[in-house]
Formats: structure tokens, C-alpha cells, sequence
């Protein structure tokens, strides 16, 4: 007999680190919000070797959440498709709905399992939304967890309507000329230069379109964001007949961090030593690095510039490797550094690897964050305080870029239209020359507008999840739509 107290909800994250972390972490929100809400994740395991991704996914049994249940995937080598770094998003569509049977077992054991509760939903992923046609074989609803904002979620669906009455070659031509675009989610018109690389392809259209005919079956969206931060963004949604609701849920942050390294409380005990708001933070995300070229540029910035520093420093692996493994850390750093660089910046510099972000960017002596603009980073930056120079590399980011810079006036730019192709690096990225990196460290530690409009940001960050605030307004009304 199922528990008809109890409503249960499926989770089904991607295995990526920006998109299971924040995912789980609004797990966790919808447990500690209503005692009569139970939830199972079910836990792919990525197609490729990502320590950080693999450290936090042992983790996750460690430390037990009530009415939280993970059960991880089977593994099958043999029968799950490769990936293909000609088509990098449909083949890992592919490779999560070959995943489909054992999430049937799962939910069959589910229903099965006596004194369990009614499911009322499966919340997915944006790169899992072929997992409805098993909640749809079960009789259950869908919903999204979109874990990047309601701007670009804005993108996928005008770009979408395009491909409507347009072929995806037309559309592709379109994306690569000089004009721009009047897209509803965003209040200007967005320039082509921003426009991401990885829908400039007939492999990222077709995973557009055919995700937003998913997103259009589904009981609603949840996006982690909050009306005061993006109010023109999520107000245009509601000129769509033919979309779902759509929740701004966040910000949902892992404040947690990921994979807690020993040498993470020296990083801390270096900043206690540092001045208030003195120090430059350098990170980008799980995927982020750079050639030797570049990184040089980099770090002759860094030494010019004169600001203290504390740079996250990732090593990519071989071309022939891309996508098999992801980036990780340089066993020396000083092998691809300029000479004597490490000596010259000792007292007010420091390189490190994987770093504990959320401890730093919390840390009152961090007065900058140079970021790849990955949503969780912008979201983690302003509930901080932190502004940002943005150096967009892949995915989304340069439209995350255009919008805190053009937009908001949250963040100060050291380049927009920067474009990494993480699928094939070689010799696919332009120089960014180290006087157009140091001119933009200085306007960021300087721009004391900017800083001030991030300190407000802030507050309201912090205040939207709790009581009276918007985002935990919205939670309690999807909360209802669960278990109507
Ligand atoms: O050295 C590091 C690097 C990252 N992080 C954390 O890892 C997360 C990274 O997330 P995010 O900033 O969103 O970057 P990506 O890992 O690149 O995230 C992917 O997912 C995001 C959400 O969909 C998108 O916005 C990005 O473009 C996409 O690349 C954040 O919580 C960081 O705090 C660390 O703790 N230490």
C-alpha cells in the first residue's frame, strides 16, 4: 500500500559538477521546506574521468540527508554509446537515455516498495529531458530543474520559434553574421558576438529543438534564478501561450563546495593574511583552462597589474583525450608559467589548482572574481558580494557575460565574444593579450559603482529564499503543484 502522506519525487540530474551540484543542493531545499516531501536521485555516472565530479558523487552517501535516497546507475561499458566530439550533444543525449531501462527498474521498485509514497513527479535535467518518456510510461509528471538563467532559457525558446520557419542552415548563417537579435528575455538587443558557438552547429540546434519540444510537454520549469535579478527576463515568459510555468527558484548554491582538499585551509589561512577586499580570485569552472600562450598572457597580467592574486590554475588534457577526460590539475604549474614568475608574485600571489570557490569568494579579503561566467559562479559571486570580470569561454557564458555587463551593470567585461571550442581545442581560440586582461583587473578592483550595485545584489539574493522573499514564495507555490 503506498503512503498517500507521502509525495515522492524522482530526481534525475546530469553528470556534469555545474549542473548535479545545484540540482541536489534544491533536493535538499524541498526536503528541509515540507516534511511530507521524499525524493530519489538517481545518479548517472559521466561518460568521461572527472575527479572533482567523481570525489563529489562518493561524497554524497557520506553524509545522509533525510528523505533523501541516492541510488547510482549501473555503469555498462559495453552498451552505452561513445561519445562523439563531432556531434558532443546529441551523442550525450544518446548516451543519458541509454539509461532509460534502469530508471524504469528503479521507478518500478519504487511503486513496488511497500509503505512507499505516491510519485508526483520527475524533476530532470535539461540534458536528461528523454527521461520523460519513462515518467510519461508511468503516468507521472515532468519537471525541469534549468539549472543556468531565464535569459538564456529565453534564448533556447526565441531561437526555437526561429526553427520553426526557418532551416537550422539558415539559422546557423543568421548566428554567424554581424547583425543582432531582438530576443524578449533579454531588455536589448543581443549582439551576434555573444551568441554561443555550440548553437552555431547542426548538433547543438538539434539538441535546442528538440529539448524545448520536450520542455513544452513538461508540468513546469524551474529555473535557478530570482525575480530581482532577472524581472525582465522572467516576466517574458508569460507572453508564451504554449510554454509551462515557469518558477524562479534561486539561487540554489552548493555553499558547501565540492571536493574538500587538504591544502584548501592553507588557501584560507593565505587570505586571513591578506587585506580586506585586496585580492583577485581567478576561476573557470569544471571545464576551464588554457594553452601555455595564453596562460602566459595571463600571468604577465597578473604581475603588471600589481593586485594580489590567488588564480585557479587547470591543466586540459591532449586533444586526442578531449572529452574523455576533463581538465585537472597541473602537477607543476611552474612547467608552463614564465620563468621566475611563481619567485617575483610570492607574498602577493598565489597559483593553486581545484579550488575550495565558495570558501574564497565568501572570504572578506577576495575584492574580485575573474570568472568563465558559469551561471553557479555568477549566482555564488553575487551572494558573496564579489563583482566580476567576465572572460566567457563555453556554452551559455557569453550571453551570462552580456547580461551581467550590458544588462545589469553587475560586472565589469575583459572580453564578451571570447569562444572556446572545449570539443576540439587546437588552435580554435584568439588571444586575449595581456594588457586587455590587465586593464580589466584594474577597472574591477576600481569600478566602485559596479561594487556597490553587487553589495545591494546581495542582500537581495539572500533575501528572496527566505521567508517574504519571492524565490521562497515560489517554492511554496510549486510545492502545492506537486502535491495537487
Ligand atoms: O576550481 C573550482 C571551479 C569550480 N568550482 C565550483 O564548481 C561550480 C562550477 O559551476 P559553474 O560556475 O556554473 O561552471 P561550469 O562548471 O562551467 O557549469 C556548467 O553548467 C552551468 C549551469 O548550467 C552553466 O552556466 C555553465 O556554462 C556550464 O559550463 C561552481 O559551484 C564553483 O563554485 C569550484 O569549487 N572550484
Amino acid at each position: 500500500m503506498a503512503n498517500t502522506k507521502v509525495s515522492e519525487l524522482v530526481f534525475i540530474p546530469a553528470p556534469g559538477v555545474g549542473h548535479i551540484m545545484s540540482t541536489i543542493e534544491f533536493a535538499k531545499l524541498l526536503v528541509n521546506r515540507d516534511r511530507n516531501i521524499s525524493i530519489t536521485v538517481l545518479i548517472i555516472h559521466p561518460p568521461y574521468s572527472s575527479s572533482v565530479l567523481t570525489t563529489y558523487i562518493q561524497s554524497l552517501p557520506m553524509n545522509p540527508i533525510e528523505r533523501i535516497r541516492f541510488i547510482e546507475l549501473p555503469r555498462d561499458q559495453e552498451t552505452t554509446p561513445k561519445l562523439d566530439l563531432e556531434a558532443p550533444f546529441m551523442s550525450f543525449y544518446g548516451f543519458i537515455n541509454s539509461h532509460r531501462n534502469y530508471v524504469r527498474n528503479a521507478v518500478s521498485d519504487m511503486v513496488s516498495r511497500p509503505g512507499s509514497g505516491r510519485i508526483v513527479g520527475f524533476v530532470v535535467d535539461i540534458l536528461c529531458t528523454g527521461m520523460i518518456e519513462v515518467a510519461n510510461e508511468f503516468g507521472i509528471p515532468t519537471y525541469v530543474f534549468f539549472t543556468s538563467n531565464a535569459a538564456f532559457l529565453g534564448f533556447k525558446l526565441y531561437i526555437d520559434t526561429l526553427c520553426r520557419d526557418w532551416k537550422k542552415e539558415e539559422v546557423i548563417e543568421l548566428s554567424k553574421s554581424d547583425g543582432e537579435l531582438s530576443i524578449p528575455s533579454f531588455i536589448k538587443t543581443v549582439p551576434m558576438s555573444v551568441y554561443p558557438a555550440i548553437y552555431q552547429t547542426r548538433d547543438g540546434l538539434k539538441f535546442l529543438t528538440i529539448s524545448m519540444k520536450k520542455f513544452r510537454e513538461v508540468k513546469a520549469i524551474m529555473v535557478n534564478t530570482f525575480l530581482e535579478l532577472e524581472t525582465h527576463a522572467i516576466e517574458s515568459f508569460s507572453s508564451y501561450t504554449d510554454f509551462p510555468p515557469v518558477y524562479a527558484v534561486g539561487p540554489v548554491l552548493n555553499l558547501d563546495g565540492v571536493a574538500g582538499k587538504p591544502e584548501d585551509k592553507d588557501v584560507i589561512r593565505w587570505l586571513d593574511g591578506q587585506p580586506r577586499s585586496s585580492v583577485v580570485f581567478l576561476c573557470f569552472g569544471s571545464m576551464g583552462c588554457f594553452e601555455e600562450v595564453q596562460l602566459k598572457e595571463i600571468a604577465y597580467a597578473l604581475e603588471q597589474s600589481g593586485h594580489r592574486f590567488l588564480w585557479s590554475l587547470r591543466r586540459s588534457p591532449p586533444p586526442e583525450q578531449s572529452f574523455k577526460f576533463l581538465p585537472d590539475d597541473y602537477d607543476d604549474p611552474r612547467s608552463i608559467l614564465p620563468d621566475g614568475f611563481l619567485e617575483r608574485t610570492n607574498g602577493f600571489g598565489r597559483v593553486i589548482g581545484w579550488a575550495p570557490q565558495v570558501s574564497i569568494l565568501a572570504h572578506e579579503a577576495v575584492g574580485g572574481f575573474v570568472s568563465h561566467c558559469g551561471w553557479n559562479s555568477m549566482l555564488e559571486s553575487l551572494w558573496f558580494g564579489v563583482p566580476t570580470a567576465t572572460w566567457p569561454m563555453y556554452t551559455e557564458q557569453q550571453m551570462n557575460a552580456f547580461q551581467m555587463v550590458v544588462e545589469l551593470g553587475l560586472a565589469v567585461d575583459i572580453k564578451l565574444g571570447y569562444k572556446d571550442n572545449i570539443f576540439n581545442r587546437e588552435g580554435n581560440t584568439a588571444i586575449v593579450m595581456a594588457k586587455e586582461i590587465e586593464s580589466g583587473i584594474r577597472r574591477l578592483m576600481a569600478d566602485e559603482e559596479v561594487r556597490a550595485k553587487v553589495k545591494k545584489m546581495s542582500k537581495m539574493s539572500r533575501a528572496t529564499v527566505v521567508e517574504g522573499g519571492s524565490s521562497f514564495a515560489s517554492i511554496g507555490r510549486l510545492i502545492q503543484d506537486f502535491i495537487a
